[in-house]
């Protein structure tokens, strides 16, 4: 089987000032040794003309961004469109974070439009899902995550659905230090494939990447990423220290 797409992208959330995501982008540059994975950088929108330009001559870095506006342009205050984001070489959009549909209320609907602004603007999105505590002790968890995929993703075709990379966090492992374990981001990340293979064919979904998230560290990147089905990870805290960052894209599988 051709391995799946390695990835890890780092969301550094609302964090690092001008001089400081220069810094840490510069750092990650200097550091990064050439590899299969594709290793993204989830940086403020201050960030992203900058960044672009430090990271343009990587070949395994790209540019993303943690959320998108879902109309093409116009009076929405504060907000930031597809096009605006492409102009400046971004190539992912996080989008559905559980920080966004907590927060911003963002709901399923609203997010299969933005996953559709998305795609048609020729990028990627990188489309969260996963459970709270609650759930995940009433033990819904599977079917509440894949009800979120099916509400996001289903009305992709199989085409534009083979540009999406689906991450995972369970919402009590985020910021927490406390981390799935390797056999329960497995058992969500096989049930993820499951539902896509109904869905969209067995070819489809063994190419799927299915990222973990949720405290990952440069600690325990490596077994979490042994796992069959952990395709990479989407990083929050430990995005934020570049020698960290490296040794969790350099756990990925070879
Ligand atoms: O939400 C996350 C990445 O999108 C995970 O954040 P932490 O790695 O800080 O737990």
């Amino acid at each position: 089987m051709k391995t799946r797409q390695q990835i890890v992208a780092g969301n550094w959330k609302m964090n690092k000032n001008y001089g400081e995501g220069r810094e840490l982008a510069m750092e990650i540059v200097e550091r990064l040794k050439p590899s299969n994975t594709q290793v993204v950088l989830c940086a403020p929108y201050i960030h992203l003309q900058l960044v672009k330009n430090i990271i343009k001559d990587v070949a395994s870095l790209y540019l993303g961004a943690q959320n998108c506006h879902q109309e093409d342009k116009g009076a929405y205050t504060g907000e930031i469109s597809v096009d605006m984001l492409k102009s400046v070489g971004v190539s992912y959009v996080i989008l559905g974070h559980s920080e966004r549909r907590e927060y911003f209320g963002e709901s399923d609907e609203l997010l299969a439009k933005k996953t559709d602004k998305v795609l048609a603007a020729g990028l990627l999105p990188i489309f969260c899902c996963g459970e709270s505590l609650d759930i995940r002790d009433a033990g819904t968890h599977v079917a509440h995550v894949q009800a979120q995929i099916k509400a996001g993703l289903f009305h992709l075709s199989p085409e534009e659905f083979q540009k999406v990379v689906i991450a995972y966090e369970p919402i009590w492992a985020i910021g927490t230090g406390r981390t799935a374990s390797p056999e329960q981001a497995q058992d969500m990340h096989a049930a993820i494939r499951a539902l896509l293979t109904d869905q969209y064919g067995a070819e489809i979904a063994d190419a799927t990447t299915i990222l973990y998230g949720g405290s990952v560290n440069g600690g325990n990147a490596a077994v979490l990423f042994s796992q069959p089905d952990v395709d990479g990870g989407l990083v929050g805290g430990a995005s934020l220290k570049a020698e960290e960052f490296i040794t969790i894209v350099e756990a990925t599988k070879k």
